[in-house]
This record gives structure tokens, sequence and C-alpha cells, in this order.
């Protein structure tokens, strides 16, 4: 991929495409009205209406103040008498359009768009699903997609893993002839070798493309889940995946694969099931979530929940919280590629710099920004980004937090066999509230970086060593062969993070670790790098599985 194909090209399309034309424009609609406008401040003629400002300042020249009546949300306001002319603001106008025309759409189809990548094999489980965190799922459904034959013994699967907003359309199939997410990666001679293998890549639990997840129907009372969904982990969603391939009589995978989020889960998959993988392959993932990349997917997850249309999660039958989705994607995008690349690709260029700037998107990684957010506003469910994005920051293989989670769920599994397959309303462990006392710094929290932290579960990395706790919690997987690939440029999942498996693997006595680093000299395409370089990333993975 050239990083500077068409970028200029692209950003005046995808700003026309947006409305984001340049404000002062004498050809943006707020600009022509103005110009219609008397400068006499008659101020009481339709479609113009006066609203109530404060008070000018003591000295401040007095502003007549106007607010376009078109049925958008946000006011429009014109000075007639200022010293500078008011900008315009085509980025709002258009997200107020979105919003006026998801709300004109019938109601009895509901304005919610369909989550939905194409046709895909559904796995229907009637068996209930007891959360890591005492959440129920009574019954579930798993959307999965498969390419190459199963073998007459079942011993040569591969599952695949996703990332944070994938689908089970990994590869196009001909039910679904659209490009997958990482289509060049699969398929004959490719380094997911379906001549070879058979793999399998599923929609997790909590996401929206055809597995249960927040936009489904709770079968107890045939209303959408919505926030009343529970809590769930990244073991979960694999527990819920071996489900299915006990239904499909897989009792042992040829290998466990993933990236990002499925890097986790890849992991994951073998510390629950040892005994059911062979080989493992854990790209830009981690071990455990480290505050860095928490922070980033908090912030996310914080401008989408003050979307006033999120609604507590109970927007399925109004407008979608679409602003909160695109800020958030935008965010994302900022920790999914890296800085270097677009110094490349747009360094300090304008959409237009004929024009005065704007304070809506004007550079051109600004424009890049907005279309990655538009992009995705409306391709994935908000509830389950919050589910599994909150999912990936509870992850941690660390030995004591396996030992918390598997008495935790011991409990629960007593309190289900006394009181049945519900959790009671009101439950107080389903509301966290945070302690009155302010929270002290710990002095023991920050160890210096070239002490050993003592194995008292502490997470804390140390410059002599992987933590004593994580080494101790990936035991089980000392005698998988496993592979490990970071990305230099990476910003969500820093390299390091990838040469902590790596280390904590072979201090629990691994000798089949293979783990390989792609300076910035090979890519600068960060966190993303799974799903674009196929020659370094999928050339690794096709020689490690064989
Ligand atoms: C395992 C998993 O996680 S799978 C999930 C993968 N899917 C996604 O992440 C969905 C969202 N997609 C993406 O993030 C990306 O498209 C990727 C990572 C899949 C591919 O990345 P790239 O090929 O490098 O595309 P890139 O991120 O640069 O975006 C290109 C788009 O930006 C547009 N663009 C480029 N520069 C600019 C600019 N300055 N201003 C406005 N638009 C721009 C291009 O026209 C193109 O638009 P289009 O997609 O509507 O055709
Ligand atoms: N672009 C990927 C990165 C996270 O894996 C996604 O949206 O899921």
């Amino acid at each position: 991929m050239n990083p500077l194909r068409g970028a200029a090209r692209a950003a005046s399309r995808s700003l026309r495409a947006s409305g984001l034309v340049q404000h002062h424009d004498a050809a943006s609609p707020i600009a022509t009205r103005k110009h219609r406008l008397p400068l006499n401040g008659s101020i009481h003629q339709a479609p113009w209406r006066s609203i109530q400002t404060n008070p000018p300042r003591r000295g401040a020249q007095s502003a007549a103040v106007r607010e376009e009546d078109d049925g958008s949300s946000g006011p429009r306001i014109q000075q007639d008498s200022s010293s500078n002319p008011a900008m315009s603001f085509p980025c709002l106008d258009a997200q107020d359009a979105k919003s006026a025309s998801l709300s004109a759409r019938s109601l009895n189809s509901g304005p919610e768009p369909s989550y939905n990548t194409g046709h895909h094999k559904l796995f229907h489980c009637d068996e209930p699903l007891l959360l890591d965190w005492g959440g129920i799922l009574p019954e579930f459904d798993i959307a999965y997609e498969t390419w190459g034959e199963l073998n007459a013994d079942k011993s040569n699967a591969i599952l695949l893993h996703t990332g944070l907003s994938a689908s089970s359309h990994a590869r196009s199939t001909p039910e679904n002839p659209k490009k997958g997410w990482w289509e060049k990666f699969i398929g004959p001679g490719a380094p997911l070798n379906t001549d070879k293998y058979f793999v399998i890549c599923t929609n997790v639990i909590g996401g929206c493309y055809g597995s249960t997840g927040p936009s489904s129907i709770d079968p107890s009372d045939g209303k959408r889940y919505a926030t009343r969904f529970p809590i769930l982990t990244l073991e979960d969603m694999v527990r819920a995946q071996f489900r299915l391939l006990d239904s499909l009589g897989i009792r042992k995978l040829y290998a466990s694969v993933g990236s990002s989020m499925g890097g986790m889960q890849s992991l994951a998959a073998g510390v629950l099931f040892p005994e059911r993988i062979g080989k493992i392959v854990s790209i830009s993932g981690c071990a455990r979530s480290h505050p860095y990349s928490i922070a980033m997917r908090h912030t996310q997850r914080q401008v989408l929940m003050m979307d006033p249309k999120w609604a507590r999660g109970f927007y399925y039958d109004s407008v979608p919280p679409h602003t909160g989705m695109k800020l958030a994607r935008e965010i994302a995008t900022v920790t999914y590629r890296s800085g270097p690349e677009w110094e490349k690709r747009f360094g300090r260029k304008r959409a237009d710099p004929s024009k005065q700037p704007a304070l809506c998107p004007d550079f051109l990684i600004e424009t890049y920004l907005d279309h990655a957010g538009e992009k995705f506003c409306l391709e994935y469910d908000p509830n389950s980004l919050l589910y599994v994005s909150k999912a990936m920051d509870l992850f941690d293989l660390g030995h004591s937090h396996q030992v918390a989670t598997r008495k935790r769920r011991e409990e629960n599994a007593k309190r289900i066999a006394k009181n049945g397959w519900k959790v009671q309303a009101g439950d107080p462990s389903c509301s966290l509230t945070l302690p009155d006392k302010p929270y002290e710094e710990q002095l023991s929290a920050a160890a210096p970086m070239n002490e050993p932290v003592a194995d008292n579960g502490d997470s804390s990395s140390t410059s002599t060593g992987p933590p004593q706790d994580l080494v101790a919690g990936l035991a089980p997987l000392k005698n998988h062969p496993v592979l490990v690939l970071g990305v230099a440029s990476d910003i969500l999942f820093p390299a390091w993070q990838q040469r902590e498996i790596a280390d904590a693997l072979r201090a629990a006595g691994n000798k089949q670790v293979e783990h390989a680093e792609l300076g910035e000299d090979v890519s600068l395409f960060g966190h993303d790098t799974f799903l674009l370089d196929l020659e370094n990333i999928g050339g690794r993975v096709g020689k490690f599985l064989g």
C-alpha cells in the first residue's frame, strides 16, 4: 500500500460527501443565507427567530444573535454587528443532518441499523453460560464462518480470534463474496493455508454480528438486553467458542491464532484449555491489559456514554448515539495507527490551504480521522463497543487474578445451584460505587524499574524480568509452541507487552517460543499492521504453522 496515495483527493471527496466544506465560504448554505440577511438587524423574519443570550459584557459590543430554525438541534448563531463574521460549522451540521435522517427512518423497522456483515453459520447453545463476573446468558448464539475442509480425525482446525470490532467474515465465501478483514491471510497457499487447515472464525459473544450481545433479545422477557447484558471477559468469549468446537466434534485445535484482542484470546484459550490446543499465535496482543491501553479505551467509552443518545444503553428504538460512536472511533484510530505513518502520509497538509483555518476538520489528518469515525459510526453496535472494550481492560492472565476468578466462579456456581439461573435484580455486586475515601497514592505502586518485585501478586513489570505472577499464570502454556509478534510502531499494545509475553513464557519453562518484533523500518502502521502487512505478519504466521 502506498501511504501517500491520493490523500488530498480522498479528503476533498470526504469533505464534499459529508458537507464539511470550509466556513467563510460563499457557496455554503449558511454563508448564502447570511449574505441574504438585511444588515439593519431586522431579525424576526422567518426562518430566523431571536433567542435569549447572556447580557453583553460591559464595554463589549452588543450583538444581535439569531438562530436558524431549520429543524436541526444546534443553534446557528449569526452576529450582525460583530467585528468578525461568525464561523460556520459544517461538521456539526452534518451530525445534525445525520440525526434527522436517522430519526426519519421507519419506527416499524427501527432506526437502529442492523449490524450484519452478510451470510454466516449459526451455532445456538441452549445450555446456559455462567460468566466470570457472575452474569448469566441463559442461551446464546455464535455466528461463525469456516474455510477449508475438516479432516477425518478433526485434527486440522485453526480457531481464528478477531480484534475488537470484527465479524466472523475474515475471508470471502461463496455465500458471501464480500472481502473479509483477513482476506489475503486465509486461503489456498495463504498463511492460514486452507489446502491443509480448516479455519474457523467466530463473532465474539458481546459482539453484534450474529453472536449474542447487548443488541440481542433476552429470552427471559423478549426485549433487547441493552445494558442489562452482563459484564463479560475474554475468557467468557473463549468458553463460548469452545462450546461451538464441542458441537463440531473438534476435541483439539491444531492452532489458536489471533491479533490484538484476538492475540489476548489466543493465549487465554491456551490457559483455559491447554490440552485442547496445539500451537498458539499471538500478534500485537498482551497477557494482561496495561493502564495506558485501559486509559485509551476509557476515553472512547466515556465520549460514547456522554452522548445523550446513548440513553444508558436503551437506544434501540430510537436514534443510535452515532456522534459518540464517531468520536470514539476517532480516538481509537489515533491508537491504531502511528504518528510516523501520518508524518509521511499527511504531514502538515490542509484539505484546502487557500481557505481560512477552520474549527471543523481542516488538516488532512483531521479529515482522515473524521472519515474513519464517520465510516464506523453505524457499523458497530455502541453497546457492543462498551462491553467488548471493557472485557479487554479486565484481561489479566496473572496467576492471582486467575485464582480469584476461579474462586468467584465457584461461589457463583453454588449460588446458581441454590437459586437457579437468574441474577437477582438489585444485586449490590452489580453496581460499582467508588469508595467515599479519595484514592491515596500508594508508595509501593511505583517500584524502581531496576528492582525485582516480590512475588506477591503485584503486577508491575521490572527490567529484571517478567513478574512472577504472570510467569505462574502462563505456566499452562509451557509445552506449547507459541509465536509472539509485535510491532515497534504500535502505541496501543507497545512492543514491550509482546516481549513480556515471550519472556514470561520462557521463564515458565517454555522452550518453543518464537518472538519477533517488526521495526519501524518494516512497518509504520502501528497496531493495525496485522490487518495490512501480509508479507511480514502473514509470512511469519504461515512459516510457524507449517
Ligand atoms: C481483526 C479485526 O480487528 S478486523 C477489524 C478491521 N476492520 C476495521 O478496523 C474497520 C475499519 N477500517 C480500518 O480501520 C481500515 O480501513 C483498515 C485498517 C482495515 C485498512 O486500512 P487502510 O487500507 O490503510 O485504510 P485507511 O485507514 O487509510 O483508510 C482509507 C480511507 O480513508 C480515506 N482517506 C484517506 N486519507 C484521507 C483524508 N486525509 N481525509 C479523508 N479521508 C481520507 C480514503 O479515501 C479511504 O476511504 P474509504 O475507506 O471510504 O475508501
Ligand atoms: N481496527 C481493529 C483494531 C483493533 O483490533 C478493530 O477495529 O477491531
